[in-house]
C-alpha cells in the first residue's frame, strides 16, 4: 500500500467517527470530530460527487480511483490513519505498539525472522554454515519488524472542524469488519490476546490459539518456529476449510512437523486469565465433557465480522444479510438508491485485495463505466513457511458440481530449483475440465506459492487450458517450472517425474 502517494491525489481523506445518516435523500453525513480530526488535500465545502465512509484497503483505494476518474471525492475514516484493519492494528490499543502499524507486514516479518531462525537451527547446517549456537533476540526481532514500516506522520494531514457535514451525491460504505467475539472469552491483550501480529513481550513456552483459521496458522506457525509449544483447538473436522482436502492433509502434516499440534472438531467455551497464564476450557464440538487446557498465552483468532455500528442503516434502510453484511446487488448497490457498499462488510472474501477490486469496480459503476469482480477468482494465500495458495475451485467442490474433470499434480521434490535450495515441501495441484481442459481450481503449496498463483490467476482469469500453460516455455531453473509440470500431468505426463 503505497501510503506516500495518497497524498499526492486528489481525493479529500477525513478522518473521524460518522455517528449519525440522517436520511437516504439528503445523504447529510454528520461527523463527531473529536481528536483525530484530520485531512489532506481538500475538495471544499460543497457537495461530492463521492463520499467513502472508511479509509480501509476497500474505501481509501475507491476514493483514489474515484479522484482519477474526475470525481470529487471524499473519504472519511474514524482512526487517524488510513489503512483499516489492513495496515493498522486493529481495536487494540496495546502496548506492543507505539503508533500505527501495517498488520499485515508485522506479520510477514515476523514469519519471515521466525522462518530465519528456523533455518539456522535446522538447515544451514546441511548447506555448510555453522554456528556454536543460535538464539533469538526477542526485542531484536521485534524492533527489525518495526523498522520496516513507513512512517504516517509523512502523509500531510491538517486539522479538521468538529461537526463537519459531509455531502454526498453517492454513498460507499466501506466500514469493514472487527473481530468476532466469542461467549466466555474476555480478551485482556497480556495472556489472551487478538491476532497477535504486533509481538510479545516474553517468550511463551506453551501457546494455544483459537481458530486453526487464516490467522491461527500463520501466527501460530510463527511462535512454534520460535520454541513454544503451539496447541490449535479448531472447531471445525479441518483446517482452514476452505482449502482443497489434499492439499490441506499435506499441509497439516507439514505444521505438524513444525511441532504444531492440533485439537480438531474441538470448540473453546471458555477462558481463564486470572490466574498466572491462561487455563481454556474446550468441549466435543457435537457436544460432551469439559476438559481443561493451559498455557502461558493464548491467541484468539476465530474470525471477523462486518462493522455497521454508528452507521443508521436500519433508519435508512439498507438490508444486511443475517451476519450483519450489507447486501449489494453487482453494481455493489445497496437497495437504497445510492448507497453502495464494498469490502469485509459485505459478502464475499474477507480479504484486502478483494475489497481493493470491489472499490474499483464500485466507483467505475458510479462513473458510469464498466466494473467487474469475480469473486471465484480471488486468489487466496496463508503465510506460513511453506505457503499455502488457493484460485477457484477446490476439488471437492467440482465433484459437488458434477463437472467430470481431470487432475494433475507436481511435487516439489522433483523440481530443480525447491531442491537446490533444499526447500522442497509441496506441490501444484491443478483441476480442469474433462471435456474442455478449462482450468477450473489451481493449489500451491511452495515457500513462495502466493506469487507463484498469479501464473495460473492469469491463466483462470482469461480461460486458458492445461494444455496452453504447458506450452507456456518457462524459465530454468525456477519453482514456476513445477506449474508447467502440473499442467502436462493434468492433460498428459510431465517429464521430470
Ligand atoms: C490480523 C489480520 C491479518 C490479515 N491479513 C491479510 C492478508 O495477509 N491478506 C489479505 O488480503 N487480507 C488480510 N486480512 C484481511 C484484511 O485486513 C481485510 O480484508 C481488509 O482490511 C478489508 O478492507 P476494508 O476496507 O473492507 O475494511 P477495513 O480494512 O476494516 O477498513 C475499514 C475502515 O473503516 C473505518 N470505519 C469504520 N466505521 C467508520 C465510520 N463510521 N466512520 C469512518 N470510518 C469508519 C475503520 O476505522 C477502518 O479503518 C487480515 C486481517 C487481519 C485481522
Ligand atoms: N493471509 C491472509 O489473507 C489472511 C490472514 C489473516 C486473516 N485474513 C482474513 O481475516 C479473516 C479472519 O481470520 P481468522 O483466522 O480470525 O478467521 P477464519 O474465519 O479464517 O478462522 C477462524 C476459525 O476459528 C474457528 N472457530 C470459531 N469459533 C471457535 C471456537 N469457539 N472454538 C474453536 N474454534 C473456533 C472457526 O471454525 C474457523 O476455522 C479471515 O476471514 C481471512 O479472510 C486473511
Amino acid at each position: 500500500m503505497a501510503m506516500a502517494s495518497i497524498a499526492k491525489r486528489k481525493a479529500c481523506f477525513l478522518t473521524r467517527n460518522l455517528s449519525n445518516s440522517p436520511s437516504a435523500d439528503a445523504f447529510k453525513l454528520s461527523y463527531s470530530l473529536t481528536k483525530f480530526s484530520r485531512r489532506f488535500a481538500t475538495s471544499g465545502s460543497e457537495e461530492n460527487d463521492v463520499v467513502v465512509i472508511g479509509g480501509g484497503p476497500g474505501g481509501y483505494v475507491a476514493a483514489i480511483k474515484a479522484a482519477q476518474l474526475g470525481l470529487k471525492t471524499t473519504c472519511t475514516e474514524k482512526r487517524g490513519t488510513l489503512g483499516g484493519t489492513c495496515l493498522n492494528v486493529g481495536c487494540i490499543p496495546s502496548k506492543y505498539m507505539q503508533g500505527p502499524k501495517h498488520g499485515d507486514l508485522y506479520r510477514i516479518a515476523l514469519v519471515h525472522s521466525s522462518h530465519m531462525f528456523h533455518e539456522a537451527q535446522h538447515s544451514f547446517a546441511s548447506h555448510g554454515v555453522k554456528f556454536s549456537s543460535v538464539e533469538v533476540d526477542l526485542p531484536a526481532m521485534m524492533a527489525q519488524k518495526d523498522s520496516r514500516f513507513y512512517p504516517y506522520s509523512r502523509c500531510q494531514w491538517t486539522p479538521l472542524m468538529v461537526g463537519t457535514l459531509v455531502k454526498g451525491k453517492n454513498i460507499i460504505i466501506a466500514t469493514g469488519s472487527d473481530v468476532k467475539s466469542l461467549p466466555g472469552i474476555i480478551i485482556d491483550e497480556e495472556n489472551c490476546i487478538f491476532y497477535w501480529c504486533f509481538g510479545f513481550a516474553a517468550d511463551p513456552k506453551e501457546t494455544l490459539v483459537i481458530g486453526a483459521g487464516y490467522i491461527g496458522l500463520e501466527m501460530g506457525s510463527v511462535w512454534a518456529r520460535l520454541g513454544s509449544e503451539v496447541t490449535v483447538v479448531e472447531f471445525a473436522p479441518d483446517i482452514v476449510p476452505s482449502m482443497d482436502g489434499e492439499v490441506r492433509k499435506q499441509f497439516q502434516r507439514t505444521l505438524e512437523k513444525q511441532k504444531m499440534k492440533f485439537m480438531l472438531k474441538t470448540k473453546v467455551v471458555g477462558v481463564d486469565t486470572s490466574g498466572n497464564g491462561v487455563k481454556l476450557t474446550v468441549e466435543p464440538a457435537s457436544g460432551g465433557d469439559q476438559t481443561t487446557l493451559e498455557a502461558d498465552v493464548v491467541l484468539a483468532s476465530a474470525g471477523r465480522t462486518p462493522f455497521t455500528a454508528g452507521l443508521g442503516l436500519d433508519r435508512i434502510g439498507v438490508e444486511t444479510d443475517k451476519g450483519g453484511r450489507i447486501l449489494v446487488n453487482e453494481r455493489f448497490a445497496t437497495n437504497v438508491s445510492s448507497v453502495y457498499a464494498i469490502g469485509d462488510v459485505i459478502p464475499g472474501p474477507m480479504l484486502a485485495h478483494k475489497a481493493e477490486e470491489d472499490g474499483v469496480a464500485c466507483v467505475e459503476f458510479i462513473a458510469g463505466k464498466h466494473g467487474h469482480v469475480d469473486y471465484d477468482k480471488v486468489p487466496g494465500v496463508v503465510y506460513t513457511h511453506p505457503e499455502v495458495a488457493l484460485c477457484a475451485k477446490t476439488e471437492e467442490q467440482v465433484k459437488a458440481l458434477g463437472v467430470e474433470y481431470r487432475v494433475g499434480k507436481f511435487p516439489f521434490l522433483a523440481n530443480s530449483h525447491a531442491k537446490a535450495i533444499d526447500d522442497a515441501e509441496g506441490l501444484v495441484k491443478i483441476i480442469a475440465e474433462k471435456e474442455t481442459d478449462k482450468i477450473l481450481g489451481v493449489h500451491i503449496m511452495a515457500p513462495n506459492a502466493g506469487e507463484l498463483i498469479h501464473e495460473a490467476m492469469l491463466a483462470l482469469t482469461y480461460d486458458a487450458t492445461s494444455e496452453g500453460i504447458s506450452r507456456v516455455c518457462h524459465a530454468h531453473p525456477t519453482m514456476s517450472e513445477a506449474l508447467k509440470e502440473a499442467a502436462m500431468a493434468t492433460h498428459d505426463k510431465p517429464i521430470h517425474i
